[in-house]
């Protein structure tokens, strides 16, 4: 499905109770990604997961393109569904585009979760490094660093079909989309901000995420005033799929709490 503002989505599960889950990916995924969470929390919840722009089946940005426009975007999707509260959810990514969602419309959001993300992913060097790879290159040549970061050695050996439909899932990605995504990644730096978000969050890291590591999410949750931190052994950064159990049951009780 297709919103009026061309974010693809699609949604889930019990309309009728109140405020969605809204499930935002990392760079490289699409919807998708969200299937251990559609699986575990759509039996009792109205669930919403999006294709960032130039993922999945959103149209790739025509122009340079920041995270506060993704978050425009995603707002738009939200305002074109009659969604004036959402659970945010963000992984990597998509939890820089929440963050700048409940700093931008934080009557919209009315519980945040940040899983694998940071207020700044390093210098911005190695995204445009990137972005100029992608672009000459095409994002299938950069699958299997991704997928290495995503999950332990010990869960893609032992499920290798995951980490198969995970690469062909990276290789699928838009190569200007993805480009574009880093360039975003590159200008985004939350840190002087995060004291202003207002909604409850819960910020949650994977033990062994070489991408944003737990110190990433120690800073989040040290400056955010009203959150909390779970690290999870045996997840590196994809942690929603490595640790579906232990994530679907932290995103259950949060939102069950506001
Ligand atoms: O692909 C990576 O290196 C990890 C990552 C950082 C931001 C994101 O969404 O993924």
């Amino acid at each position: 499905m297709t919103a009026t503002v061309g974010l693809a989505y699609e949604r889930h599960g019990q309309q009728t109770h109140g405020a969605p889950i809204v499930l935002l990916g990392p760079l490289g995924s699409d919807r998708s990604v969200w299937q251990p969470q559609i699986a575990g929390l759509a039996a009792a919840h109205d669930v919403i997961a999006v294709d960032l722009p130039g993922h999945g089946e959103s149209p790739a940005p025509v122009r340079t393109y920041t995270v506060a426009d993704i978050a425009d975007d995603v707002a738009a999707l939200l305002a074109a569904l009659d969604v004036t509260q959402a659970h945010i959810v963000g992984l990597s990514l998509g939890g820089a585009t929440a963050q700048q969602l409940a700093l931008a419309q934080p009557d919209t959001v009315r519980t945040l979760t940040l899983v694998c993300t940071a207020a700044r992913f390093g210098a911005p060097e190695p995204w445009v490094d990137r972005a100029q790879k992608v672009r000459v290159e095409a994002t299938a040549s950069l699958a299997d660093g991704v997928v290495e970061r995503w999950f332990t050695s010990t869960f893609a050996q032992r499920n290798p079909a995951i980490v198969d439909r995970m690469r062909a899932m990276v290789s699928a990605t838009s190569d200007e989309g993805y480009a574009a995504s880093c360039e975003a990644i590159a200008a985004f730096d939350s840190r002087a901000n995060l004291g202003s978000i207002s909604a409850p969050t819960l910020v949650i890291g994977g033990a062994a995420d070489s991408a944003t590591p737990p110190e990433h999410q120690r800073f989040l949750a040290d400056q955010i005033p009203d959150s909390r931190l779970q690290i999870l052994d045996h997840a590196a950064h994809l942690a929603s799929y490595e640790q579906r159990s232990a994530v679907n049951a932290a995103v259950i009780e949060h939102v069950a709490e506001h």
